[in-house]
């Protein structure tokens, strides 16, 4: 990580400073190219004017000359052909002008007739151009560079006609100009440091030449090529001077000299820009100076004051990545990982070198069972530009298989442009166990480790929809334990705990793969069956009541269990997992009650159907607002054929539905907890009327019934102590009566109960005797004095033999064990004949009296034949 973007960022600093040092140096060679063009201008202007300066007194010369050849063309000397006296006059003439290396005449045929320098043999200098154009002008002709052939020096001649008096040309004067004299003169000229002034014929032979006259005379000027086009320019210019040095230029030409000759002043550019150069230079020795300054300035300074901060900064940056409890990692966009921090390393057990080898190294180590997934999230985060976020399972270098979570984005540019990919790697595999855990917590019973009543309920909706697609059948069972309570109670809740996992186990065991066991809580467990059928879901019924029926082994003791087995189907009894589970409770109540040990659904006995809902809430209401009542069945003597006692019976006027049997709400009273006030309202209305037959001096037992949730009602005994008090009547003249199955239902709660109840000294009887199979033990130890045979084998006495072992042999049992029998439903005299034969202690039925209301009962007694 050190030094990631530290360089660059240093690198950059430096090419800021250079950026900035670039406009100066713009503008240091801008100004000092201006300079230049100022300069040649200058350099040129003034060359210039040096050489028409330098021309003009050139041209004075020459114009001295032609007066000069005028003047000797008149000489007597010259004109009388008298060549001895011509050539002293000349010799003396040479040592007057030493400007001219020597004067004479020439004849009209070009033959030199006399001169200033002695000539021992005749010459003639008719090829010579300054004579023959002298002779065609005639006028004065100024010739080119030569060497003379009587002086042998270097000279540019001066030829004059020479007129006889018929002004035909006798000859020529000629006054050979010296050049080396010339140059001479040219030294006075004051020129700028390193310029040069030269004269040239016009074949560009050098007359003239200031410095190193005597070098060039006589040699072509190398400039002399561009003399024209520096002339056509204004005499301004630059070309190659000696050795090709570049030069500028000023350059005229000599006018009205007869000849054609060029001056030229001409400075080395070198010299002319040396101002111009020397600030340049200057200039940029400055820049060079203030941008190494800077240069200095950001090397040390920068990395004192700025990259010392961004190295702090990253270096807590780096601590901070690299210490957090998660990796993080840089890749480019194309996966070539550039970073990966070491809690990556160490994560996998891969070092930081192996990530980088190659791109998209990381996703060979993702799981393949979860590549094709992190892929496609891959690809959308790519595309979408979404942040990726994603759980999977990577390998690490050991072979071990972790699970991650990876967060990442794309890190932009300022003009929003993806430049690479950021992000962070958290190893969760510790946090993913704990949340399977919890979810299995969550959705399990921790004591069977089966199922709850969550999962159940997930299961049964995805059976639901299932089953909605394949059209098959579902079966939802649910199950509680009879004698539950009763091991927990007697055995305490460890025995109870080792119940439940045996149970749990025994149900798992017979159960198919695709079905789910689940416990719901207590005693309650449900087992979903999946396309079983009402049939299937009974036989699975029957075989689950089968393997509990084996006794339950609990650290030495052995107990015995029932179960009850309600059963919903779907779609028969709804396609909803709250209404199946529901309506199978409803079952198993049913079957409850019924002393079935499983019952399919029955919407008649299910309070949660609409009439029933109806009857609910209209019942709540009767008790609240007294729209129920009582009748009074009187119980007789079989012996003495007195009343002992009356049964008080329940009506209940509904305002819309008039009369509504018992067997049709009580059970909707239990079912829902109204049964209490239920209860309560039938104790005290009995009991009033019990206090009203008393002040009356009619002293008779009035039997209420109970239902099975009101032995459950810990306050009961309270509350019917309270009322015996309110009403001032002794306990011994109300009777409880108890159905045998509900007794069955909760042995052990019942048995507290009824204890508590007699010991208060409120008479206890067992209800519809007979079809609750009661164990004999049991029935021993209950402290019910009074058993009442049902009237459904009353009513078969005459005719049926079983019926009537039935009542015998419970006739006797009840004697033996010192209670008294009631037979119910004696509707004839012949039965209450038999029933006496056989021993019976009392009678309850119509053929004694219908439930009569009070005031008719009161009546009856009356009319009672001892009344
Ligand atoms: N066929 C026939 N029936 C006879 C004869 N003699 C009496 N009965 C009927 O038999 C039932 C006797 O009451 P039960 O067995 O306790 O059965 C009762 C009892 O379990 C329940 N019940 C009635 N009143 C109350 C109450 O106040 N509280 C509770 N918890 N249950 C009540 O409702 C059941 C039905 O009550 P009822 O309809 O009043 O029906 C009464 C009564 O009218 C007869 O000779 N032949």
């Amino acid at each position: 990580m050190r030094s990631f973007f530290l360089p660059s960022l240093r690198a950059r600093l430096l090419l800021l400073v250079c950026l900035a040092v670039v406009p100066a140096l713009a503008l240091a060679l801008s100004t000092a190219s201006e300079q230049r063009r100022l300069a040649t201008i200058e350099v040129q202007d003034n060359a210039l004017r040096l050489a028409r300066l330098a021309a003009s007194s050139q041209e004075g010369l020459f114009e001295g000359a032609h007066q000069l050849l005028v003047t000797l063309s008149h000489l007597s000397e010259v004109r009388r052909g008298d060549a001895a006296s011509c050539s002293r006059l000349f010799a003396d003439l040479v040592k007057a002008y030493p400007l001219y290396v020597g004067f004479g005449v020439i004849q009209a045929d070009g033959n030199i007739f006399c001169s200033s320098t002695p000539f021992p043999r005749p010459l003639t200098v008719a090829d010579r151009e300054y004579f023959q154009r002298a002779i065609q002008t005639r006028s004065l002709a100024v010739g080119e560079y030569q060497i003379g052939r009587v002086s042998g020096k270097p000279s540019v001649n001066f030829g004059y006609p020479i007129f006889d008096d018929a002004g035909e040309i006798r000859g020529v004067a000629v006054a050979a100009l010296d050049l080396s004299r010339l140059s001479e003169m040219v030294k006075k000229a004051k020129l700028p440091s390193g310029a040069m002034l030269t004269m040239t014929d016009r074949n560009g032979i050098v007359l003239v030449r200031y410095p190193d006259s005597d070098k060039w005379i006589g040699q072509p000027a190398p400039e002399s090529q561009n003399i024209q086009v520096i002339l056509s320019q204004g005499g301004r210019g630059e070309a190659s001077g000696p050795a090709g040095v570049p030069h500028l230029f000023g350059v005229t030409r000599l006018t009205g000299t007869g000849g054609e000759f060029y001056i030229s002043v001409a400075v080395p550019k070198e010299e002319a820009f040396a101002d111009a150069d020397q600030i340049l230079t200057r200039n940029l020795l400055w820049i060079g100076f203030a941008g190494l300054m800077a240069l200095a300035a950001v090397r040390i300074g920068g990395d004192r004051l700025i990259l010392r901060e961004f190295d702090a900064l990253e270096a807590r940056y780096r601590a901070l990545v690299e210490h957090i409890p998660a990796g993080t990692f840089l890749t480019t966009l194309d996966e070539r990982t550039l970073y990966v921090s070491p809690q990556i390393e160490r994560m996998f057990n891969i070092p930081a070198s192996v990530w980088m080898s190659e791109p998209r190294y990381w996703i060979k180590q993702v799981d393949p069972v979860d590549q094709e997934q992190v892929v496609a999230e891959l690809h959308r985060f790519l595309t979408d530009g979404e942040p990726f976020n994603s759980d999977y399972r990577m390998r690490t270098a050991d072979g071990r298989l972790i699970w991650v979570h990876a967060e990442a984005v794309l890190v932009r540019d300022e003009s929003g442009r993806p430049q690479c990919i950021q992000g962070i790697v958290l190893d969760i595999t510790a946090h993913k166990r704990e949340a399977d855990l919890r979810e299995h917590q969550a959705l399990h019973d921790a004591l069977t480790n089966l199922p709850n009543r969550v999962l159940l309920r997930d299961r049964l909706e995805q059976a639901i929809l299932t089953r909605q697609r394949g059209e098959k059948p579902l079966a939802l069972l649910i199950m509680d334990l009879n004698r539950f309570r009763e091991v927990n109670d007697t055995l305490g809740h460890h025995h109870g705990d080792l119940l439940l996992k045996q149970v749990g186990s025994r149900l798992k065991e017979i159960v198919r793969m695709t079905d789910t066991v689940a416990r719901l809580g207590g005693d309650e467990f449900a087992i979903l069956l999946p396309g079983e059928s009402a049939e299937g879901a009974v036989m699975a019924s029957e075989k689950i009541l089968k393997t509990l029926e084996r006794p339950f082994s609990l650290e030495g003791q052995t107990v015995d269990v029932g179960a009850s087995i309600g059963i919903a189907l779907c779609p028969d009894h709804g396609s909803e997992a709250d209404l199946l589970i529901q309506r199978a409770d409803v079952a198993m109540y049913a079957a409850k009650e019924s002393g079935n040990s499983h019952a399919v659904y029955a919407s008649e006995r299910d309070p949660h159907t609409t009439r029933r809902l109806a009857l609910l809430s209209g019942l709540r209401q009767a008790i609240q607002k007294n729209q129920l009542f009582l009748l009074y069945q009187p119980k007789i003597d079989l012996r003495t054929s007195r009343p002992i006692g009356v049964e008080a019976l329940v009506r209940w006027q509904h305002p819309d539905l008039g009369p509504v049997a018992p067997d049709q709400f009580i059970p909707l009273a239990e079912q829902t907890g109204l049964i209490k006030p239920l209860t309560l309202w039938v104790l005290e209305e009995a009991l009033r009327q019990c206090r009203t037959w008393r002040d009356e001096g009619l002293e008779v037992r009035v039997a209420v019934n109970l239902s099975a949730r009101n032995l459950q009602d810990p306050h009961l005994c309270e509350e019917v102590t309270w009322l015996l008090e309110a009403y001032d009547l002794p306990a011994d003249l109300l009777e409880l009566e108890i159905t045998e199955s509900f007794l069955m239902a909760d042995p052990v709660r019942a048995m507290e109960i009824l204890s508590e109840l007699n010991g208060k000294g409120i008479h206890l009887a067992i209800d519809d005797f007979g079809i609750g199979y009661s164990s004999l033990g049991y029935l021993k130890r209950l402290p019910a004095a009074v058993i009442k045979i049902d009237k459904s084998f009353v009513k078969g006495l005459a005719e049926d033999k079983d019926d009537a072992m039935i009542v015998r042999s419970t006739i006797d049992l009840a004697h033996n064990l010192g209670r008294k029998v009631v037979a119910e439903g004696v509707e004839s005299k012949e039965i209450c004949e038999v029933l006496a034969s056989l021993g019976c202690d009392a009678a309850q039925g119509y053929y004694f009296s219908r439930p009569i209301p009070p005031k008719d009962l009161s009546n009856w007694f009356k009319n009672l034949p001892n009344g």
